[in-house]
């Protein structure tokens, strides 16, 4: 490493890499500086390691962050760049989200073998995916569909499906497109019906708080809109506590100064469904979410959330 470089934390799978280097050549390019003013540093995290079970059975989210937060903390990178989407609500003390990059197209999308739509899938089809929301929402839709677990790369994922292990697959459409891969996409599910996770489609970069010099990089790169996009949607879900065990959707859109929000959390079967629309101006973004979570919590009642934990 060469003295002053900017040192980026990063997983290793080549969605995270490709995000890494996304966030450095913005950064390049606002700053005028070369590729080797940055060090890309590849820190592996348990969510990598585990891939036999849900990762909401072995303790959720923080499982993508933990090992790159400790990282920052202990100074060996200056920042860690992350898909919004995997980062818990609380941060550890002294870690701060300083950064959002301008998101992506927010959608799922479908990659269909047996047809190219989730409607058009023969009766009892299988469909992989190990996204609770995402399961919840092709239930909903098609009752008769068994989904299954489905963890691992895009490639390996592209595999199982060619080799006919299942019908189909979901993954973000923003993750593809940074891969270069959006030409597998057969469908592009609609934001009514299959609204997208909190967080999904932003990368966003965590430092150390009150890092004078990496505040400074990162204004640049900033941008506001998904800031205060993502401020509603991550004060939605930890209105709701962020359990990663509840399928939940969210996501908020601006409109020049105005911010609507719209908020869906189901059952597991996507039987019950609870659904919330908030608008307000841009500026109450953190409250919109955090009103739209407590509204949505007590629509729904305890008994909803108590009856799968
Ligand atoms: N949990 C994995 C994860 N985290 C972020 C993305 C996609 C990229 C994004 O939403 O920014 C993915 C894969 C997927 O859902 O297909």
């Amino acid at each position: 490493m060469q003295t002053g470089q900017l040192r980026i934390g990063t997983r290793g799978s080549a969605l995270a890499l490709a995000q890494a280097h996304e966030t450095r050549d913005r950064l390049m390019a606002a700053h005028g500086l070369a590729e080797d003013a940055f060090a890309i540093e590849v820190i592996s995290t348990s969510g990598d390691r585990i891939q036999d079970r849900p990762l909401s059975e072995a303790g959720g989210k923080g499982l993508f962050t933990k090992e790159i937060e400790e990282a920052l903390l202990d100074g060996r990178i200056d920042i860690a760049v992350h898909s919004s989407k995997d980062m818990p609500t609380r941060l550890p003390d002294g870690l701060v989200l300083g950064a959002f990059l301008e998101r992506e197209d927010v959608r799922d999308a479908f990659i269909g073998g047996a047809a190219e739509t989730i409607d058009a899938l023969p009766q009892g089809a299988t469909v992989g995916s190990s996204s609770l929301r995402r399961q919840a929402l092709i239930r909903r839709r098609r009752p008769d569909i068994s989904v299954v677990m489905f963890r691992g790369n895009v490639q390996t994922r592209l595999r199982k499906l060619s080799e006919g292990q299942v019908h189909g697959t979901l993954l973000a459409h923003a993750g593809l497109r940074r891969l270069g891969m959006a030409e597998v996409i057969t469908e592009l599910l609609p934001l009514d019906t299959f609204p997208p996770a909190p967080g999904q489609g932003a990368i966003c970069i965590e430092h150390r708080d009150g890092d004078r010099r990496i505040e400074q990089m990162l204004e640049s790169i900033h941008h506001g809109g998904t800031g205060a996009a993502l401020a509603c949607e991550r004060a939605f879900l930890g209105a709701l506590d962020g359990s990663c065990r509840t399928p939940i959707a969210g996501h908020a859109t601006l409109e020049g100064q105005a911010l609507r929000f719209h908020g869906l959390i189901l059952t597991p079967d996507g039987v019950e469904a609870h659904d919330i629309t908030v608008e307000g101006e841009v500026t109450e973004a953190a409250s919109i979410g955090r009103r739209a979570g407590e509204e949505i919590r007590a629509r729904a009642g305890a008994r909803f959330f108590d009856s799968w934990v």
